[in-house]
């Protein structure tokens, strides 16, 4: 599911899990650490946290994980379990709404048991407290009763390792993020990264590739594994209808063009998006709102869903006095970029403006 409401619900470059996605995830993930591509950081760090773990034959420190989606933030929770040889309990924020339901996860626990706590920063506020003792002092209060005759029963708890994942680390309030004894930053991953996953991946789905057609799929997947997996799996449909299924850089890059991903991962709304800031309004500045009008969309899929990665990609930089594209933006579009910033080459132009919104 999205994140956001506003983002298309078939749209081939989300970062968030479809249903596909989560029905063959399970056989991509990665099961050992050694197995896992790129994040050198996050999985130098972590391997010695579990290896010192182990030689003590303690459980870990409690880890936070954290990162936009489809980095690998689940896989990594069950690789630590695995790593551990230890069972892996998993839940997540939004289903603990009540410290009750906290307190009867927590108090099954079995001894180095791992807790993988998905999207733990939509946890409820109660319940968050009661994980602060739990986490800290391996016991909670299970109240019994209300009002004035309430007591609090303490309750002691095994010794487990809670790993957290969230995509909003900065909504953590602090008091719980200090009680991680280790947070793991996942990063997007380079293109370099992202083909050994495509390649990995194929491997395991059957699909014969050669490298180019790996980077291909690679270069095209906005640093993100998940869309990584996604698009080599059109790309396979592809392959295998219009051709004999062996997949080269070719073919790949056919297929996707043919889901409108472009060389460098954008799709269609990205494209709309850059094309209406080029050529209607010269590259901007131009307000968000009249931007979306000019794209027929809402303004928060606009800027919820299309702008960050033209952001993070350097073509498009919000500003107080609006959107302006960058040089390599009228770059990608193969247009000429403007002598004097801020004013286009190609002039606004209302009436193809009017016209393009006729035709639909
Ligand atoms: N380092 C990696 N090497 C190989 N495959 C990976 C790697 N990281 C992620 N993947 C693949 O990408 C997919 C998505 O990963 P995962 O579900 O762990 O992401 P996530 O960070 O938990 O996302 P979300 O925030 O949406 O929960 C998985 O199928 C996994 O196989
Ligand atoms: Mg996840």
């Amino acid at each position: 599911m999205s994140p956001y409401d506003s983002e298309p619900a078939d749209r081939l470059v989300t970062a968030a899990a479809d249903g596909e996605d989560q029905a063959v995830e399970a056989a991509l993930r990665p099961r050992l650490l050694d197995e896992f591509i790129g994040q050198e950081r996050v999985r130098e760090q972590l391997s010695l946290v579990l290896q010192a773990a182990r030689q003590r034959g303690a459980a870990p420190d409690h880890v936070l994980l954290s990162g936009p989606p489809g980095l690998g933030k689940t896989t990594l929770s069950m690789i630590i379990a695995a790593e551990l040889g230890a069972p892996i309990r998993i839940t997540s924020g939004p289903a603990i709404q009540h410290a009750g339901d906290l307190a009867a996860i927590l108090s099954s626990l079995a001894e180095g048991e791992v807790l993988f706590l998905d999207e733990i920063h939509r946890m409820s506020r109660p319940a968050e407290e009661m994980l602060y003792m739990a986490m800290e002092d391996f016991r909670v209060d299970v109240i019994v009763g209300k009002g004035p005759g309430a007591t609090a029963i303490p309750l002691e708890l095994p010794p487990f390792t809670l790993v957290g994942a969230t995509t909003r680390a900065g909504l953590l309030p602090p008091p719980l993020r200090d009680r991680f004894g280790f947070t793991g930053h996942m990063e997007f991953y380079a293109p370099a990264e992202l083909q050994r996953v495509v390649h990995r991946s194929a491997a395991l789905l059957d699909v014969e590739i050669d490298p180019a057609a790996a980077a291909e799929i690679a270069g095209r997947s906005r640093g993100t594994p998940r869309i990584a997996n996604r698009l080599l799996r059109r790309v396979r449909d592809y392959a295998q209808v219009r051709h004999d299924g062996v997949v080269n850089a070719a073919i790949a890059g056919q297929a996707l063009d043919v889901y409108e991903v472009d060389a460098r991962g954008l799709d269609r709304l990205d494209r709309a998006v850059l094309d209406a800031l080029l050529r209607l309004f010269g590259g901007g500045p131009v307000g968000l709102s009249t931007l979306a009008v000019a794209v027929g969309e809402e303004a928060e899929t606009v800027e919820e869903v299309a702008e960050p990665f033209l952001v993070r990609e350097g073509l498009l930089a919000r500003t107080p006095r609006g959107r302006i594209a960058t040089a390599g933006a009228w770059r990608h579009l193969g247009l000429t970029p403007p002598a004097q910033p801020g004013r286009g080459a190609v002039p606004p132009q209302p009436e193809l403006f009017a016209q393009e919104k006729a035709e639909d």
